[in-house]
């Protein structure tokens, strides 16, 4: 008996599921071993049924508060990075020996911002998604917190599972929380009631954000989830966001929690990335022709049409590209410094190859590391 299900749930074959801290840690802190266990029985339901399942797991940072002390979430990164580090092996071991109750071997997979943006990080992420699930393994990915500085850091793992939705091309994105959906307002709020659907990013003019939840683990509160459910179905990825314990429902495709429908369709997950989540390190201005073959050819930027540059930034940055009236027409990962890119204004890549050396020749911004605005 299907009538009434969610077909954006019921038929999709790889699933992305995110679970939030504050969803699997108990009030003392610590990670409940009693959800780990139900959350993996519900994924092992949903393979069960023929899904893909990619797990993303907060709950790092929450595992190792108590091993080493703290009381509570530490403000520093430092910190955070020490507990993470504890917390993180401590977390998938849980996963790991819940899961093989099931007979499926876990996965861990720990990417940082690099690993989205840079071309040859992220094809590598690809494939490692996708022989893990060739292999039948269930990726648990969490973001690689002990290394991640406060500039590089997606900081919450909202926006994270909406890019590695993107990223291992899944049909279905199911955003796990203390929360039973998305409220009008703050659900701690009297009044405030349950948004069944969003089919447009307009619809949630009304809706009032407030912060994180109570037990003050998670890091994003609704305001990334919104962000993360805006991502996923401006590349034609509809998302649920439900609560932990309605998890089993909501995988099955009973109407639970808020259904975000796709409004969009699938574009690169680097790109995506590029367009809603850089800072822009510095402008390059570009001469008439060179707005053209970026705009309308859709080309590579190379030094021939570049007639200035702004900013400090190191090769690998993301910079806007903008027009001779200033006008901001795309943003790009650069391959040089700033300080390089003098020397090689409006030159042609002969030139440069011929003067500067082979090194030199290539593209200031592949097109491949570009994306319109
Ligand atoms: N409009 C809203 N609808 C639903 N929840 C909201 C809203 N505004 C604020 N919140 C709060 O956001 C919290 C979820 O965010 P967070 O604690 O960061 O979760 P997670 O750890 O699952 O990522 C909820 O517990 C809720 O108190
Ligand atoms: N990477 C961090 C998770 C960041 C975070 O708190 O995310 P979330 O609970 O999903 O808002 C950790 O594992 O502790």
């Amino acid at each position: 008996m299907t009538a009434g299900l969610r077909l954006e749930v019921t038929g999709a074959r790889r699933v992305v599921v995110k679970v939030g801290s504050s969803s699997l840690t108990t009030t003392a802190g610590g990670i409940d071993p009693a959800t780990v266990s139900r959350l993996v029985d519900v994924l092992a339901a949903a393979r069960g049924r023929g899904a893909e399942v990619v797990l993303v797991s907060s709950g790092a940072i929450a595992a190792g508060l108590s091993p080493l002390g703290l009381r509570k979430r530490p403000r520093g990164l430092a910190a955070q990075q020490a507990a993470a580090s504890v917390g993180q092996g401590l977390l998938v071991h849980r996963y790991t020996e819940e899961l093989a109750r099931h007979d499926v071997v876990a996965g861990q997979v720990l990417l940082t911002l690099d690993d989205v943006t840079r071309r040859s990080h992220y094809r590598n992420a690809f494939s490692t998604f996708a022989k893990l699930l060739e292999l039948g393994v269930l990726p648990i990915v969490n973001e690689n917190d002990t290394v991640a500085t406060n500039e590089i850091r997606f900081g919450d793992n909202d926006r994270l599972a909406s890019l590695v939705a993107h990223l291992v091309h899944a049909d279905l994105l199911v955003l796990l929380s203390d929360v039973d959906g998305l409220y009008t307002a703050d659900p701690r709020d009297p009044g405030s009631t349950l948004v069944p659907e969003v089919r447009s990013f307009a619809d949630l003019a009304h809706v009032r954000v407030g912060s994180p939840g109570a037990a003050g683990l998670g890091s994003g509160g609704m305001q990334t989830k919104l962000e993360a459910a805006r991502i996923a179905t401006g590349a034609g990825i509809p998302v649920v966001l439900a609560a932990a314990e309605q998890a089993d429902a909501a995988l099955a495709g009973e109407r639970v929690g808020t259904l975000f429908h796709a409004t969009g369709k699938r574009r690169s997950t680097r790109l995506l990335w590029l367009a809603h989540a850089t800072e822009p390190k510095g402008t390059l201005l570009l001469d008439p022709g060179a707005v053209r073959a970026v705009v309308e050819r859709r080309a590579s930027l190379l030094a021939a049409g570049v007639t200035g540059v702004i900013g400090a930034f190191t090769a690998g940055d993301p910079v806007n590209l903008a027009g001779p009236d200033g006008a901001v027409v795309a943003r790009g990962l650069v391959n040089f410094d700033a300080g390089e890119v003098p020397q090689l204004l409006g030159r042609s890549s002969h030139d440069l190859k011929r003067e500067l050396g082979a090194a030199y020749e290539r593209e200031v911004v592949h097109r491949d590391d570009l994306v319109l605005l």
